[in-house]
């Protein structure tokens, strides 16, 4: 018995060290490859440390090599001078001897040039021969060939008519040493002279020149040899650096390139400092200021942002309204309270009683916001979404505002949604009215919710305060006419003016993408009138006003103040939220929407930078904490702050999730490059990537997860936290079929034919209909035919026509996904 226990001991025991051995290695592991990062690092710094000391070699040699051939072109230059300098004492030598045998005596230049001594040797061993007979002749003409006999000729009769009185013996002597002179440097300028001698001559100008500049070099400045010399001299000068002490940036960001340019260092130096600074970056890399400043600051160079006046201060810039332009504008409400107090119930009713009523057979239609009447004055609502999810945009909902409605379940109380409705207001210093509700119900009372609201310092006007509490019944309508009385008598007091004799500035209410008409937006007009053709900006997206729908669906050609309307036009989906400007010019709203958008880039570049400087710092510190960043994008603006706020939620001690980049529409390349760069991973909440983001995504290793409901995304985000997300069943999909034409069958529904473009169609397989990249409908196939027959499977480049089941609204260029389910072992 004992030595079972024993053994039993010994077995858990060895458990234990297995454990403990197993851990070693993963720490081993662990250690090993932070040891290779540090390498990586070491080795990446000694490459540019040795590029750098490559160039520095390289600029080295080529300065050495420039003085060298500067040297050697100062002595080339000595040794020209010297044989012109000989060359013309030869010259005066020879001219001087001339008249001895040919001229006067008083024709001799009068003027004596000095010889050097050593030429005057050579001069005389030159001279020599000249005293020789006519026997010599032959040859030396024969030497001056080939011009030498037609210069003889040519010189001779001159000569002749200059030294009439000389023996004929001595006219030939000129003759020869004339011809001479032609093949020498100098020329002879007297006589006249064959074209090629000329041009001989002219080639041998400048060298007379040099003679005549070389004597006194530096006091001449003009003259193309010196302008020559000193070009090659110029290797020779000594360049000083400037040195940069101060520079300027006139931008949010700046490129390593011109940055590099800026503060005059190299770019691989700033590149280094950036390294150190845990920055991997390139030439064309941005960096913002407060990086760029670091880097200035440990070359010694103070770095300054000056930011030029940029095309959102233009945009922003106008002038005041007069008093006189002031005209009165209906109050903008919204309403705010915990759930299920009746904030819908309420809307809808003020809705049907008033708008039906005034606009009889007009359509209501959701937009974000409507208007009512009583007694001719209008009163604005804005129909905010009362899930907590959407707190965010309730609290935007509460700036455009300017009265708020708080409502309050008179069978319930105040709760915490309340206070926090409350608390909005307040912040927002918008006038409160507390609407108590469902006092229809038994149990209603009214009192207790007057106590209660003294709590949080709204005093109702019946106990002597200000805030003015009307009961009333969503059910039965009782008090709602009150309430618009009430909210009247408000916007009285506030005197809400506006001037709608100027361009348009409103906010968007509500956001999305529509299939049919692209991004569409509720816009709440605040000050000026939008018109149709008007040139429009929100945040980002851009664009002109194409149409316009008021509340009740009716195209609209303007909006006046304070009034909601539907906008199509944006060149993207404007968040709601966001300030609506009509520009004066087209240009304008586009420079405005880059400019933001590049702000947009610098500002997750630092937040990006801070993450992984922060990463750096808590490993350090603390070993485990981590970030969990993610990129959202759904189809619409409300899904978006959905998904969002349950993912953000989810942050613990140990994990933070963090939504780096949320936006409406498919998932783009940009945004995939992003989560590349942040490391971070994508959600898609009834979106699905364009074939860009998908080969870019393969590329990048980026995880891209698709949702149609948000638990499923937050059930997945939690289990990665905890490292167990391995999903049991893996989407594997099979092939697209885009759709060419669509038929209706009266028994069947709606046939589409398709063409299969990659892949194939399975009939057992699941499928999806993608319409621009949006899910629109997630299920499985009712049939699948080639032709008249049932077809198992249909292969690319085929066509076939299929149905899907319980959906009908398929539309030509949609596609077809189809895809299957594979288990994945764990
Ligand atoms: N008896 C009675 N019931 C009401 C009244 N107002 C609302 N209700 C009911 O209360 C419930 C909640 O009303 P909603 O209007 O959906 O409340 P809500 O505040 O908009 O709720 P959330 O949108 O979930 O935040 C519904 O069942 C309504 O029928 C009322 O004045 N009297």
């Amino acid at each position: 018995m004992s030595k079972i226990k024993i053994l039993e001991t010994n077995k858990s025991l060895l458990t234990n060290a297995q454990g403990i051995f197993n851990r070693i290695l993963e720490m081993q592991t662990e250690a090993d490859s932070q040891l290779r990062d540090i390498k990586a690092i070491e080795a990446k710094i000694l490459d540019i440390e040795k590029l750098r000391n490559e160039k520095a070699r390289q600029e080295k040699e080529e300065q050495q090599r420039a003085e060298e051939e500067a040297k050697k072109l100062a002595q080339q230059k000595a040794a020209e001078e010297k044989a012109a300098a000989e060359e013309e004492a030869r010259k005066r030598q020879e001219e001087a001897k001339v008249p001895e045998n040919t001229q006067p005596k008083e024709e001799r230049p009068k003027e004596k040039v000095p010889v050097p001594k050593e030429t005057v040797i050579e001069e005389k061993v030159s001279v020599a021969p000249k005293t020789e007979t006519g026997s010599k002749r032959p040859k030396a003409e024969e030497t001056e060939k080939p011009m030498g006999k037609e210069v003889i000729a040519e010189a001779a009769p001159k000569q002749k008519r200059e030294t009439a009185k000389k023996p004929e013996k001595n006219e030939a002597k000129p003759a020869k040493k004339f011809a001479n002179q032609n093949a020498k440097p100098g020329g002879f300028e007297h006589g006249k002279k064959s074209k090629k001698q000329m041009e001989e001559d002219r080639g041998k100008r400048p060298k007379i020149k040099e003679r005549v500049f070389s004597i006194d070099d530096d006091d001449f400045p003009r003259g193309s040899r010196k302008r020559r010399s000193n070009k090659k001299q110029q290797p020779k000068t000594v360049i000083e650096p400037i040195k940069i002490e101060k520079a300027v940036i006139t931008e949010e960001t700046i490129s390593v390139k011109l940055f590099s340019e800026k503060i005059g260092k190299p770019v691989s130096e700033i590149l280094k400092k950036l390294l150190l600074l845990g920055m991997m970056s390139t030439i064309n890399s941005q960096i913002d200021f407060d990086t760029a400043s670091l880097v200035a600051g440990e070359f010694g160079i103070e770095l300054e942002q000056k930011i030029e006046k940029t095309a959102e201060d233009i945009l922003i810039e106008e002038a005041p309204d007069l008093e006189e332009q002031l005209q009165k504008r209906p109050p903008i409400v919204t309403i705010m309270g915990h759930v299920d107090h009746g904030k819908t119930s309420l809307l809808d009713k003020i809705r049907q009683s008033k708008v039906t009523e005034g606009e009889a057979g007009g359509i209501t239609q959701h937009i974000g916001a409507y208007q009512v009447e009583l007694n001719g004055e209008k009163i604005t609502f804005i129909d905010t979404p009362g899930h907590e999810a959407f707190t965010a945009m309730r609290a935007r909902g509460a700036q455009v505002t300017d009265i708020a409605i708080i409502v309050v379940a008179a069978d319930d109380g105040i709760m915490p949604q309340t206070v926090e409705a409350i608390n909005h207001a307040k912040s927002a210093d918008v006038p409160i009215i507390v609407a108590v509700n469902k006092i229809d119900r038994p149990n209603a009372n009214v009192q207790k919710i007057m106590q209660e609201l003294t709590e949080h310092d709204l005093l109702p006007e019946e106990w002597g305060g200000e805030t003015i509490v009307v009961p009333v019944s969503a059910k039965t309508g009782e008090g709602i006419d009150k309430l618009l009385e009430m909210i009247l008598l408000v916007a009285e007091v506030q005197e809400l003016k506006a001037n709608p004799d100027r361009l348009a500035k409103g906010t968007i209410i509500e956001a999305q993408l529509d299939k049919g008409r692209g991004p569409v937006a509720t816009v709440l007009v605040e000050t000026g009138t939008l018109r149709t053709g008007d040139t429009i900006i929100a945040g980002t997206a851009y664009g002109r006003v194409r149409a316009m729908v008021n509340d009740i669906g009716q195209n609209v050609s303007e909006a006046l103040p304070s009034q909601p309307v539907e906008v199509i036009g944006f060149s993207e989906v404007p968040v709601a939220g966001d300030i609506l400007h009509a520009t004066p010019a087209d240009k304008l709203s586009k420079q405005v929407a880059e400019e933001r958008k590049d702000k947009q880039k610098a500002e997750i570049l630092k937040k990006m930078t801070k993450v992984s400087l922060d990463d750096l710092f808590n490993q350090i510190a603390e070993g485990q904490i981590k970030d969990l960043n993610i990129v959202i994008k759904a189809d619409v603006q409300g899904s978006v702050e959905a998904v969002r706020q349950s993912l953000e939620k989810l942050s613990n001690d140990e994990v933070r999730v963090r939504a780096i980049h949320c936006g409406v529409g498919a998932i783009t390349e940009t945004d995939v490059m992003l989560a590349s760069a942040a490391n971070a991973i994508i959600i898609g909440f009834n979106v699905r990537p364009d074939n860009m983001a998908q080969t870019a995504a393969e590329r990048e290793k980026v995880d891209i997860r698709l949702y149609r409901i948000i638990y499923k995304a937050i059930e997945d985000i939690t289990a990665a936290m905890k490292g167990m997300l391995e999903p049991e069943f893996e989407e594997l999909v099979i092939g697209h079929a885009e759709v060419r034409q669509t038929f209706k069958v009266s028994s069947v529904g709606t046939i589409a034919g398709c063409y299969v473009t990659d892949g194939m169609i399975r009939r057992n397989a699941q499928a999806r209909l993608l319409r621009d990249n949006v899910v629109i409908y997630e299920g499985a196939l009712s049939s699948l035919k080639r032709f008249k027959d049932d077809a198992k499977e249909v292969a690319q480049g085929y066509e076939c026509g299929l149905s899907l089941e319980r959906f009908d609204d398929i539309k030509e260029g949609d596609v077809i996904e189809c895809f299957e389910m594979h288990e994945i072992a764990r």
